[in-house]
């Protein structure tokens, strides 16, 4: 039975794709094994498509045919037209692991447990935004968050919503509910809650010189924007468009003093490893971005930006590192074309030692949330916590309609370590490909400093309300998605039944696989496909439309599109935008002086510059900017 091929062909039934002959029983995993050895799962497989001119192909695994694309119309033939045929997704020993069991949304097959938490994901958050309050009682000002909690449907899994309020002191609740209640106009559908994440009482000059054309029209429309007219999830279609976290990134970045420095503090606990690097002048941007992004999503999650206490020169402590090399090693091996998950009669042997690896990487990620979920879930339990403060208590206070917890305290652990591996790799990763490209050709960095220069000038940081105005700079961050996408391929889609897609027959089982490499680099759709060229994705901003990072048409992979389409879309893009606006415009970088140029080699084995990037930081900003940040 395991050895027996899923498909063997009947008359006048469409041929499968062209592909490497497969041996008997085993397939092609014998190529599959020598390319890893040799180069990479992802040379072979784009070499022998390259050589068969072909932009679909299909090779056999143990008994599971892939289907590799490379093409767009084909592309979206699959995750478009025929997007419900292929929702599903592989079950393998590293998602098992990693997942509790597939209990989370990426790692789960299609069916009642993946709906269930795929409506969590894009309906516990539509709109985070902010905005100043002014006490002129005590002459002070506060930043808040608000978070817009949405039911996209009152009988979602029951889950409920209330309205809480949270200010600091708490005798000004009355007052920011009268601020918010004056501000905005909520319909009968929608609830608000203001999270105290961020609220802080500085001067009102202080909170001046931040403050933008952010008030109530533009902020009204910010937030109406991500309302119901464009909202997803009718049943049946899980689309992208809901935005899971939304805007998250501009309010750690710009609401509060604190806020700024920590999220600017390239990984330290105590925010002074920035006057460090400022210092030196040398940043390692890897390991900035990554801890960037790891800091961010924290605080989001557990309302604490570190773990651990840091080093003491104001690096990262051993915890953080050791918390984001878990994050990275269990990515590079969650769909690593393991040779168990096709002859899964060899599991338990280890025989490629990816039991073992990804197996300490989830034990190392589950060491720092476990005790953080638990302790959290307990005090809701003992009603020491009855508003939530964070993302952890959304998750943990939902319940059904018998008031009965929503998500069981496996469900909530496996959905928190899924989140913290979406969010970390793909904005650090195109943040350090977009500066190293962007290094070698300085007439290229000189575009985006002007553009930001006119957009945002000198005098106050980059917010996200520019956003829709620095299209120069998203273009580059999209170019970086399009020619060095993090992986090779995007997590495989596994067909529910037999069909034809581009006159191929494609055997139920099926695992499809869409090349980011191949859609991005198609030479049959992009001009010069290996040179990094932003301006390239300008032409549609002179049809007057926004320059974004998502590409649904799939020309290239980003943030994928249909069922299984990112929920995390908006604040995935907000992420990288934030990132990289502020280090663009808060610094000017240069090459250090012992080299001529950024070598942009790729690591041979992954998709990562062969070497971290290392640049000159100088501040660009008046010092007063720069206040903010301490
Ligand atoms: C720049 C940032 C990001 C990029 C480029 C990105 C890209 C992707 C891609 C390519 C997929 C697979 C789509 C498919 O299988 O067709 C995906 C799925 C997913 N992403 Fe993201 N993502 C980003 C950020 C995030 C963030 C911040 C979150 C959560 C907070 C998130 C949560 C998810 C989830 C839950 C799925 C699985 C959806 C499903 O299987 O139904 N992502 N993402």
């Amino acid at each position: 039975y395991l050895f027996k091929p899923q498909w063997r062909g009947k008359a006048n039934q469409p041929s499968l794709p062209p592909g490497p002959k497969p041996w008997p029983i085993v397939g092609n995993l014998p190529e599959l094994i020598k390319s890893k050895k040799k180069t990479s799962v992802s040379h072979w497989i784009h070499s022998f498509m390259k050589e068969m001119n072909t932009e679909i192909a299909c090779i056999r695994l143990g008994n599971v045919h892939v289907i590799l694309v490379t093409c767009p119309e084909i592309s979206r033939e699959f995750f478009k037209k025929q997007d419900a045929v292929f929702a599903s997704r592989p079950l393998t020993m590293a998602t098992d692991v990693i997942s509790k069991g597939h209990l989370s949304t990426v790692f789960a097959p299609v069916g009642d447990q993946w709906k269930k938490m795929k409506r969590v994901m894009v309906s516990v958050e539509v709109t985070i935004t902010s905005d100043l309050a002014f006490d002129g009682d005590s002459n002070t000002a506060f930043f808040l968050i608000v978070v817009k909690v949405r039911e996209k449907k009152r009988s979602i899994h029951g889950m409920k919503f209330g309205t809480r309020f949270i200010t600091e002191p708490r005798a000004l609740r009355g007052k920011m509910f009268e601020f918010f209640k004056n501000h905005f106009s909520c319909r009968s559908r929608n609830w608000w809650m203001i999270f105290n994440l961020e609220f802080k009482r500085i001067t009102v000059a202080d909170a001046r010189k931040l403050e933008e054309p952010l008030k109530t029209e533009e902020m009204k429309k910010a937030i109406w924007s991500c309302d119901d007219s464009k909202a997803p999830c009718p049943d049946g279609d899980l689309g992208t468009d809901g935005s899971f976290l939304a805007r998250l990134i501009t309010l750690l970045g710009r609401l509060s003093c604190k806020g700024l420095k920590e999220s600017f503090k390239f990984g330290t606990s105590e925010g002074v490893a920035l006057e460090l690097e400022m210092r030196s002048g040398l940043v390692n941007l890897r390991v900035a971005a990554r801890h960037y992004c790891g800091n961010v999503m924290r605080k989001l999650m557990f309302n604490q930006r570190y773990f651990g206490e840091g080093k003491a020169d104001g690096g990262p402590g051993f915890e953080e590192e050791e918390y984001i090399e878990a994050i990275f090693t269990s990515l590079a091996y969650v769909y690593s074309f393991s040779v168990s998950d096709y002859l899964p009669f060899l599991r338990g042997l280890d025989l490629e030692g990816h039991e073992t690896i990804v197996g300490e990487a989830t034990r190392v990620l589950n060491k720092y949330h476990d005790p953080i979920i638990e302790d959290r879930i307990h005090k809701w339990r003992d009603g020491k916590i009855d508003e939530p403060q964070d993302l952890l208590d959304v998750l943990v206070s939902l319940t059904n309609d018998n008031g009965i917890s929503l998500l069981s305290e496996n469900e909530i652990k496996a959905q928190i370590c899924e989140i913290m591996l979406a969010a970390v790799d793909n904005p650090s990763n195109a943040l350090e490909w977009a500066l190293a490209e962007m290094l070698n050709k300085p007439e290229m960095l000189q575009k985006a400093l002007d553009e930001l220069d006119n957009v945002v000038g000198r005098d106050r940081l980059v917010q996200e309300s520019d956003f829709p105005q620095l299209n120069y700079v998203k273009a580059c961050a999209r170019e970086a998605f399009r020619l060095h996408p993090i992986s090779p391929f995007i997590p495989p889609h596994v067909s529910v039944a037999d069909t034809t897609v581009a006159d191929y027959f494609i055997p139920k089982g099926s695992y499809v696989v869409l090349t980011r490499e191949g859609l991005g680099q198609n030479a049959k759709v992009w001009d010069d496909p290996c040179e990094f060229k932003p301006e390239r994705h300008l032409q549609e901003c002179n049809e007057g439309k926004e320059v974004v990072l998502a590409e649904p048409e799939l020309r290239f992979l980003s943030f994928s599109r249909g069922r299984r389409g990112c929920p995390g879309l908006v604040l995935g893009s907000s992420m990288t935008i934030m990132l990289f606006a502020r280090l663009l415009q808060g610094f000017d970088w240069s090459i250090p002086s012992n080299q001529g140029a950024i070598d942009l080699s790729q690591g041979k084995r992954d998709s990562f510059l062969a070497k971290p990037l290392l640049a000159i930081a100088k501040p660009r900003l008046p010092p007063h900017v720069y206040s903010f940040w301490r």
